[in-house]
């Protein structure tokens, strides 16, 4: 049997398909490569597609043994959802409809499913238990909160079984630096600091250093790319031994500021990193930072990589080796 992986190509997918291989699990990718590279992936079965195709989605489910799907393909730009909401709900909702309606239709009962923390809006409790309310401020968290609710309702109706993992902010590299983050255009905060330190940029922009935290700026819960590419193991594991859907938080419960963050990437990169005080970006909450109990808990999650030095360390050994991505190769 095999897993099919959406979004494989894309930055979490290709660590998590590293990590199934790895784990000696069969893997199937499908991705438009819209954003993703191929040179990402190795050792698998590729598709290029869109999970909005309903025959190719046919022909992968009729042609493999798939026991399970771990999707990731997505739109997640929370600014640009803001900005062009029809084309989150088509390539998000209209998009996963379409994978969840082939898979049932296919007898494929298990999903692994890439939620985020922009599912809960702003916090009113930190660390965020996933009992919290959820209210995104995006249109980007709102089309990631309807897939949990209707993958709810697919348990009901179908005994689908999920498991909608929340990520904090996803950060670092693959330890042996083959494979890493290269989104175009970058809009995370460390890949961009890193740019600066290669000399790619003139300096950081700091979004907004009036937030009610003690330096100002925004706190974040960084977590390793391999430790939510093993959750995603552990989480199909969880669907083979128990009859039941679950949503997990899946951060360090550690909150780091921009300028901690600026700060710490200067002393490991020997660069000064300037920085500038910019305006606030729209629908940033001030502080986000997980309660992961429940993952620990019930996936037996453990994060390997827990100390910001080493995501920022595997950060930058990826960036320095590939100053252009995938490109270089
Ligand atoms: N990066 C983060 O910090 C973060 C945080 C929370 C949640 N997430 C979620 O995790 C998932 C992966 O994020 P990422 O940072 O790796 O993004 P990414 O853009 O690097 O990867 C997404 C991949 O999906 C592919 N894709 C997009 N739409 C597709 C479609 N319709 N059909 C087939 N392929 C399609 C893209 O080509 C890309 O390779 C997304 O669902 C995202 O919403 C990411
Ligand atoms: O150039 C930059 C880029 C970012 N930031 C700040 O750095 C923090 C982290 O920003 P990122 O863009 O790296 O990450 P986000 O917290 O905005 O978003 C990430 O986490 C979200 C959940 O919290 C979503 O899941 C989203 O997909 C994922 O990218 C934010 O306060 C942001 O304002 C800057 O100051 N300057």
């Amino acid at each position: 049997m095999a897993i099919l992986v959406t979004g494989g190509a894309g930055y979490i997918g290709s660590h998590t398909v590293a990590e199934l291989l790895q784990q000696g699990e069969t893997v199937v990718v499908l991705d438009s490569l819209q954003k993703g590279h191929r040179q990402a992936v190795a050792g698998c079965t590729f598709y290029q597609g869109n999970i909005l195709d309903e025959e190719l989605l046919h022909k992968i489910f009729t042609g493999h043994g798939i026991e399970a799907v771990v999707h990731f393909a997505a739109e997640s730009q929370v600014g640009e959802s803001v900005q062009i909401p029809l084309h989150y709900y088509q390539n998000n909702v209209v998009g996963t409809y379409t994978l969840v309606k082939s898979m049932i239709g296919h007898d494929v009962k298990k999903i692994v499913f890439s939620s985020t923390a922009a599912t809960y809006g702003e916090p009113k409790q930190i660390p965020i238990p996933e009992s919290s309310d959820t209210n995104p401020t995006s249109p980007y968290g709102e089309t990631k909160l309807a897939i949990e609710k209707m993958l709810r309702w697919c348990d009901q109706a179908y005994g689908l079984k999920s498991v909608c993992l929340r990520y904090f902010n996803a950060a670092g590299a693959h330890p042996d630096g083959h494979i890493g983050e290269d989104h175009t255009p970058e809009s995370h905060l460390i890949p961009i600091i890193l740019q600066v330190a290669l000399g790619q940029r003139e300096a950081i922009q700091i979004f907004g250093d009036d937030y009610p935290t003690a330096d100002g700026t925004c706190i974040r819960d960084y977590i390793h790319v391999m430790d939510l590419a093993n959750a995603h193991f552990l989480a199909i594991e969880y669907l083979r031994q128990n009859e039941s859907s679950s949503i997990c938080n899946l951060g360090n419960g550690k909150g780091f500021s921009v300028k901690e963050v600026i700060e710490k990437a200067r002393m490991i990169t020997g660069h000064p990193i300037p920085a500038v005080v910019s305006p606030r970006r729209a629908g940033d909450p001030a502080v986000l930072v997980a309660s992961s109990k429940q993952a620990q808990n019930e996936l037996g999650w453990k994060p390997q990589y827990g100390q910001l030095e080493t995501i920022l360390a595997h950060a930058w050994n990826w960036h320095r080796n590939h100053p252009r991505g995938y490109d270089d190769k």
